[in-house]
């Protein structure tokens, strides 16, 4: 990693970046159980600037231009490819062969350190393995979703190689689904949000950044750096806004409020912090038994409280809100519901709290079967307390929602 680092170090400095003692103030390092970390190469006041990274060496539907022009409309957009597959595209031509250096000369000695393989992911064992673990329900649909998500991508990534002579060209082997995966999951697990489009939520909106990407995961925001950017798209990363660190401290970024489920199947780690379980194919089941479920179901999408039902320990046990007026759907008429939810009347929540209970015996029922080792002994554990914990908020007589 030295000399890797070395010429990183050595490449972003010819491309504009400061990377002095007093601009670059990170370095990676291996870190127990996190692959390599970025550590504090001195001490620093809270929110302190790290590193300023240009955005030329920012890799980006934009600065790849220059690379694959016909790609692109008058107005510098992407017309066939989106920016994730074009990013996957470029690390798959670019893929350093065993210990050789990427012979890509516009992000070579960025991509020599990015992860060589990504054979410890849930989607790599899932999509190359043919190998499927006994998650929570919740979990598998998100882990299927990523799965197809990944072939979808791929397979247009192909389509347009057909239709370009310039692409065709660069030789791509068709038959390499691991190369191609490699690449995505590059993409998927270490892009950050940018806004490089007018509009912000526009899914190009995402670059890959070279020693922020370095940066693992905290749960609170404030525990993490910042990140900054500028009309010039360029990036400064501060340090954590909550505390001053000391010289070989780890710093992180916050990737969002992400359960473990989902910290699991995008990234493959999970976190020690709150557990949750989803409830949805509970729930549905219980309103289709109930009758009317096509009814009820179009009623609960009209109404914007259709699915991602959870239970919560953290920052607080209980339901999310919006199962609330899901179970009072159960009993409810139709019409009698449509007043309750648009104010007139409220819902009713003893109901609602035996519905509650059962769901939380359900979710501790399936969780005595579902063992496994690791991660995924720990998401089945997790649902099982936490449905505990709800359950017992209930006895208690305490109100949970
Ligand atoms: C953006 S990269 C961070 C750098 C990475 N550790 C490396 O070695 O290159 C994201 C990946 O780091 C790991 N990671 C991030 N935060 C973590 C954490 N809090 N605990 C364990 N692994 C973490 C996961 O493998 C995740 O997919």
């Amino acid at each position: 990693m030295d000399g890797q680092w070395s010429r990183l170090v050595e490449w972003l400095g010819r491309n504009g970046m400061k990377t002095g003692s007093n601009d670059l103030l990170v370095r990676p390092q291996e870190i127990a159980d996190r692959g390599r970390g970025l550590v504090l190469t001195q001490d620093v006041e809270k929110g302190t600037p790290l590193f300023t990274l240009p955005a030329s060496v920012l890799l980006n539907y934009k600065t790849l231009r220059t690379a694959y022009p016909y790609l692109y409309n008058r107005n510098g957009e992407l017309e066939d490819i989106t920016a994730t597959q074009l990013i996957t595209l470029h690390l798959f031509l670019w893929r350093p062969n065993a210990d050789k250096a990427s012979m890509d000369e516009l992000f070579g000695p960025y991509i020599d350190v990015l992860p060589s393989d990504f054979e410890w992911h849930p989607i790599w064992q899932a999509a190359i393995e043919e190998r499927r673990e006994n998650v929570p329900p919740a979990t598998r649909a998100a882990l299927e979703k990523a799965v197809q998500k990944f072939r979808a991508d791929w397979a247009n990534i192909l389509t347009v190689a057909e239709r370009f002579p310039q692409l065709e060209a660069l030789g791509i082997d068709r038959s390499d689904t691991g190369r191609a995966l490699w690449a995505w999951l590059n993409v998927n697990t270490r892009s950050v949000y940018q806004q490089l489009r007018p509009v912000k939520s526009h899914p190009d909106n995402l670059s890959l950044c070279p020693v922020l990407d370095f940066a693992n995961h905290v749960p609170d925001e404030g525990d993490g750096g910042n990140v900054m950017t500028t009309r010039s798209n360029s990036l400064t990363f501060h340090s954590a806004k909550n505390h001053g660190q000391q010289a070989g401290d780890e710093v992180f970024l916050c990737y969002g409020p992400h359960g473990n489920s989902k910290l699991y199947v995008e990234y493959g780690f999970m976190t020690e912090r709150g557990a949750e379980a989803n409830v949805d194919d509970i729930v549905e089941k219980m309103l289709d038994e109930s009758g009317n479920g096509q009814v009820k179901r179009r009623l609960l999408k009209r109404h914007g409280y259709w699915g991602d039902w959870a239970l919560y320990e953290w920052p607080e046990i209980g339901p999310s809100y919006r199962l609330l007026p899901a179970l009072c759907l159960i009993s409810m008429g139709e019409a009698e519901w449509e007043i309750a939810i648009s104010g007139n009347r409220s819902f009713k929540e003893a109901e609602a709290d035996a519905y509650l209970a059962q769901i939380c015996g359900h979710v501790i029922a399936r969780a005595e079967g579902g063992v496994g080792a690791g991660n995924v002994g720990q998401l089945w554990e997790e649902e099982a307390r936490v449905a505990e914990a709800v359950r017992a908020k209930l006895h208690s007589g305490r109100s949970v929602w």
